[in-house]
């Protein structure tokens, strides 16, 4: 369960998350979206206490991220695919992980299997693509068994198998009840994957509803997202002379 109460980021004058309260509920998968710059990104990263809050709470199974004692087993995160040390091995990496939440061997081999990462366990990051690299993310998010999973474009630079793979992935992780918020881009795999949608524009919440109740009275659910987003847009392509 996830619990966002008024929360608020300021940088100087600039307001990146302006005043969002919203749940995320348990055996569903959670569609955070939002045009560029809306401040999805700066939400996940105060929920886990990446970035302090200027004002408002942000809660994991009703504590706040610094709380939890060991963050891995509550909560799984994928951030950032690029921020891993090049010279560890994906053992060693999830092993460094794991260490510093009580966890062991089993944990790493369950987690390195389900991310299809066993045979190359032992191959150093460095030589790893960007799908390689993103499965060791989500490999290390799974890592202590977690009932919250807080993913940042989960699908970038997978190909097609492992687009494939996640969306299963997901599916299943809700159906045992999981809390799952997954924020993505992709409005055609959010259309596939995601029960319920939260879209912000601007720092503030522009929709919390079900992706079907959402979608009501439009073609798409693209179409749904671009009348709600309408006003939230700051870049804009122009068309082709
Ligand atoms: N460290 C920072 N210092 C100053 N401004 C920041 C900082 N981090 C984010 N911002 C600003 O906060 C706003 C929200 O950014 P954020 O990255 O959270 O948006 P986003 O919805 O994740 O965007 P995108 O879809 O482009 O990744 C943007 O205007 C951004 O420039």
């Amino acid at each position: 369960m996830i619990e966002v109460h008024r929360l608020t980021k300021r940088y100087g004058t600039a307001t990146a998350v302006d005043d969002l309260t919203f749940s995320v509920r348990p055996g569903s998968v959670t569609g955070f979206l939002g045009p560029n710059g809306a401040g999805k990104s700066t939400t996940i990263r105060m929920l886990l206490a990446l970035t302090t809050p200027t004002a408002g709470r942000a809660l994991v199974n009703g504590r706040p991220y610094r709380d939890l004692r060991e963050p891995l087993r509550e909560v799984g995160a994928l951030v950032d695919a690029a921020g891993l040390h090049g010279g560890r091995t994906a053992y060693r990496h999830l092993h460094w992980l794991a260490a510093a939440n009580g966890l062991g061997r089993r944990a790493i081999d369950a987690a390195l299997g389900t991310a299809g990462l066993t045979t190359v366990a032992h191959r150093r990051v460095r030589g790893f693509s960007l799908g390689m690299r993103q499965r060791l993310g989500i490999a290390a998010a799974l890592l202590g068994d977690p009932a919250t999973l807080v993913l940042d474009e989960p699908v970038n630079g997978l190909d097609p198998e492992g687009v494939h793979w996640i969306r299963g992935l997901l599916r299943g992780l809700a159906g045992e009840g999981r809390t799952v918020l997954v924020s993505s881009h992709l409005i055609s795999e959010l259309a596939l994957v995601a029960d319920r949608l939260l879209v912000i524009g601007g720092g503030r919440l522009l929709a919390d509803d079900t992706v079907e109740a959402f979608s009501r009275g439009h073609a798409t659910l693209e179409d749904a997202y671009f009348a709600c987003t309408a006003g939230a847009v700051t870049y804009r392509g122009g068309g082709v002379r």
